[in-house]
């Protein structure tokens, strides 16, 4: 007799995914959170957009614009508004055919004048190649046509087939003489010569659009701006001009002064967002991202609010809501609530603390942990002395240098700017001045980062030891 199924095995068993997939989902379109999405919109930018196409749009009449230096704090807008402002401008020379090209570089990931320059080479060879490819095509068909009709020539330039021929033979060592640039080996002259060459070969307004400019100049100097901006002089058919964005202005401290003056020509200054221009930035992209009603009406006033506490940074913003939107699901409701934006708030934080603890040196790995150890036989306001006297033990475990007390006081400081650790100068009377020590981050976490690197993860009576000073 066949055995009956039981009600549990009929149909497909549901499987790990089930569960996941049968909530109500809360996102339309997730990917609209994310940074790598550029938005049409840009509500209170306007100002900064507008400035930024008044001095473009001569690149459209034909004439060089002037130089542009964007700054303003991260989060600000001011890729997204450049990007936007770039592709208008793009567009718009198409559209009344004006050559004017636009060419991005992120210099945070280029930052040496040779892979700058080659980049910009590569970049113009390829468009040259192209456009050459294209005239090629058009030439062939044509000699096509007038192998059959000699009559196709009428109203041409060439009086016979064979000058086709010879013109695309022209076209052909043309193109073939764009030779690509390799991303390191040539001297920087003839990288720059490249670069000129390909940028001059035809009529055209180009503007390099220099993105977080500052790490240029921190890496390698300020040769690559000195020598973009005397190219106009040298060009013939071409003209170029410069958009530098940053989010630290010091950098033109160290300039040449006639580069800083010729970056300058215009400046233009994205200020933080206030709380409520963060809230009608999220309103326009939460329209989009999520299910209707899926947010509770505190969510978008909640993020706005914490992120204008943090400098008035869009992307924190969008951030905390793209994680509040994530914790929500992962609770399989329906609704995005206060509570998830919290725990996104602090979930931002600690991954934040994971990576810059994770990615410090191991002499600023060992003085922390020196103050963890401390903070765990719950010392308060501790003192360079004590962090120093753990700090030497650690390094005796470990078979590692030992810096001076002063080295490890600045290692201190550098903690601090990082906003790992509080240290305030404390005046102590007669005594002098010393400085008092806290950690400003969750404690477990940071030792677990700690400990998961695997030569710190090896020392294990570290902590009897710091028991035993207190002991005593
Ligand atoms: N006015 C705005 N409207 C909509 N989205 C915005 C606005 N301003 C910024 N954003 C969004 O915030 C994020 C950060 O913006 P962007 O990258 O332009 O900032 P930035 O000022 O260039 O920052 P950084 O200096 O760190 O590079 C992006 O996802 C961007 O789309």
């Amino acid at each position: 007799m066949l055995r009956e199924e039981s009600s549990e095995e009929k149909g497909p068993s549901r499987g790990l995914f089930d569960d996941l997939l049968s909530g109500e989902p809360i996102f339309e379109k997730k990917e609209v959170l994310r940074p790598s999405y550029t938005p049409r919109k840009l509500p209170h930018r306007e100002d900064q957009i507008n400035n930024m196409a008044t001095i473009l749009v001569s690149a459209l009449r034909g004439d060089t614009p002037s130089n542009i230096l964007i700054y303003g704090k991260t989060g600000t807008g001011k890729t997204a508004s450049a990007k936007f402002v770039s592709e208008e401008l793009e567009s718009t020379s198409k559209k009344y055919e004006v050559p004017c090209e636009v060419e991005y570089i992120n210099c945070e990931v280029t930052d040496t004048q040779y892979r700058v320059l080659a980049q910009l080479a590569n970049k113009f060879i390829e468009k040259n190649r192209s456009r050459i490819d294209e005239t090629i095509d058009e030439y062939e068909s044509l000699r096509e046509r007038a192998r059959e009709d000699s009559s196709a020539l009428a109203d041409t330039e060439f009086d016979s087939v064979e000058e086709v021929d010879e013109r695309i033979d022209s076209l052909e060592s043309e193109r073939d003489s764009f030779n690509e640039v390799p991303m390191t080996g040539w001297p920087t002259d003839r990288v720059y010569n490249s670069f000129f060459d390909a940028v001059d070969y035809r009529e055209r307004v180009v503007v390099i659009m220099l993105d977080e400019i500052d790490k240029l100049v921190e890496k390698s100097g300020d040769d690559t701006l000195y020598n973009l901006s005397r190219m106009n002089s040298e060009l013939e058919r071409s003209r170029v001009s410069i958009m530098g964005i940053s989010n630290d202005l010091k950098f033109t401290d160290f300039l040449d002064p006639r580069v800083n003056s010729s970056l300058g020509e215009e400046e233009i200054v994205f200020p933080p967002y206030d709380a409520n221009q963060l809230r009608d930035i999220l309103e326009a992209r939460a329209d989009i991202a999520f299910k209707d009603g899926a947010l509770t009406e505190e969510v978008i006033p909640l993020c706005a609010a914490f992120a204008a506490q943090e400098h008035g940074d869009a992307r924190r913003a969008l951030d905390l809501l793209r994680t509040a939107g994530e914790l929500a699901e992962r609770d399989n409701t329906n609704n995005v609530e206060e509570d998830h934006v919290r725990e996104a708030q602090e979930k931002i934080e600690i991954d934040r603390v994971v990576e810059v603890v994770r990615t410090l040196p191991q002499q600023s790995k060992l003085v922390l942990f020196a103050i963890i150890l401390l903070e765990k036989q719950g010392v308060h306001n501790i003192n360079t002395g004590e962090v120093y006297n753990i700090y030497k033990r650690l390094c005796e475990e470990l078979d590692t240098d030992v810096l001076t007390q002063r080295r490890v006081t600045d290692l201190i400081s550098e903690l601090d700017m990082l906003g790992i650790v509080n240290a305030v100068v404390v005046s102590k009377g007669r005594y002098g001045r010393t400085k008092e020590i806290s950690l400003s981050v969750p404690l477990e976490e940071t030792e677990a980062v700690l400990l998961s690197d695997s030569r710190l993860g090896d020392i294990e009576d570290v902590q009897p030891f710091v028991q035993a000073r207190f002991d005593n």
